[in-house]
């Protein structure tokens, strides 16, 4: 029997779910068996095997009045892919974990599918395999497994003289999930940048070539991300908001909603940019700003200032 978008998945089936699902994933050249069997089989590449998993649970992470099914299958991706490439890596594979509710609609999960496919297409990963399940809520369970060419970079990395560098878009998500907070839908650039965070994906890499001594993907907060590099490195962190650009939407948002935007970019999760130490500012690659210093000590300031807060994002 065709299937239809609008079927409640109880009325669906498990194995037609799946391959409705699967339908949507191409399968690359190093993929000698994709899914459908036990496990997947995937030539083995020269260099290091970089591996990362994230969740997704709605209501946490996403609303589906706040963002469509397609838009959270590009979310789910993009934080995966976003991770590896702040290794230096590159994804080659992925797996795809989905808990779903038996009286939500099939269109649901297929246009997951969609955004999730479009995603991994913009770096030519394959999706192998995964799994579904029922539950209360929606639940994505993302693992993506990837390779380094070169050697990969750390966040323990980071020596005092080095510079700190940012690559992508920083603030943007947070202000536009500030203005979803709000009950607005506009700018529609910050809206569009918390639904589809776009990280740069060719960075990683670049500045791995190009000497980079720490890395990471900033999902949490610049500052508190920061700390992260700051504490494996064992170094400190000076971050100087003169460098850091805020883009008139989020001054817009700002001044309408009393918010002070440099707080979305010091502060704000979701962009997925890469935060990454070099040796000196010529070494820092076509597309990065320097936004601040690594000196002997410990933590991270704005200005010279000690930063009162979490810095961003925190679960628990
Ligand atoms: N349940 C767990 N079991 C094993 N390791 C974990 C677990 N949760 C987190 N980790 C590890 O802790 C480190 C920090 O995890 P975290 O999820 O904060 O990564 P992140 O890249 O900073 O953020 P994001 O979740 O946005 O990717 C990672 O190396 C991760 O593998
Ligand atoms: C509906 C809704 N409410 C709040 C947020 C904000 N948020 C959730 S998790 C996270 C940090 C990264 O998490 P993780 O470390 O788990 O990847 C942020 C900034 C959101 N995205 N959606
Ligand atoms: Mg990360």
């Amino acid at each position: 029997m065709a299937l239809r978008e609008n079927q409640p998945l109880s009325e669906v089936g498990e194995f037609e779910l799946v391959e409705a699902i699967v339908d949507n994933f191409p399968q690359g050249e190093h993929v000698l068996v994709g899914p459908g069997d036990d496990a997947a089989l995937v030539r083995a590449p020269k260099g290091h095997v970089v591996v990362t998993t994230d969740l997704l649970v709605e209501g946490r992470h996403f609303r589906r009045d706040w963002a469509s099914a397609r838009d959270v299958g590009h979310r789910a991706a993009a934080q995966n892919l976003s991770d590896v490439n702040a290794m230096g890596g590159r994804t080659h594979t992925l797996t795809l974990g989905l808990t779903l509710p038996g009286d939500l609609e099939l269109g649901w999960p297929l246009e997951f599918a969609r955004g999730f496919a479009e995603e991994c297409a913009k770096v030519g990963a394959s999706v192998v395999g995964g799994d579904v399940t029922r539950g209360d809520a929606i639940v994505v369970a993302v693992t993506a497994i990837g390779t380094c060419s070169v050697a990969p970079v750390l966040r323990s990395g980071a020596t005092p003289g080095d510079v700190v560098a940012l690559c992508g878009r920083q603030g943007w998500a947070a202000g536009g999930l500030t203005v979803l907070k709000r009950g607005f839908r506009s700018p529609r650039v910050l809206v569009e940048a918390y639904r589809r965070p776009e990280p740069p994906y060719d960075a990683g890499l670049q500045a791995a070539e190009a000497g980079a001594s720490a890395m990471m993907d900033v999902s949490d907060g610049l500052v508190a991300d920061a700390r992260h590099i700051a504490a494996e490195s064992r170094v400190a962190i000076d971050l100087r908001t003169a460098d850091l650009e805020i883009p008139e939407p989020l001054e817009a948002v700002g001044s309408a909603l009393g918010v002070e935007p440099m707080d979305f970019v010091l502060t704000g999760g979701e962009d997925h940019p890469l935060l990454a130490t070099f040796p000196d500012a010529a070494s820092v690659p076509e597309g990065w700003r320097v936004v601040g210093s690594v000196g002997e000590g410990s933590g991270v300031t704005v200005d010279g200032e000690e930063f009162a807060g979490a810095g961003g994002w925190v679960h628990f």
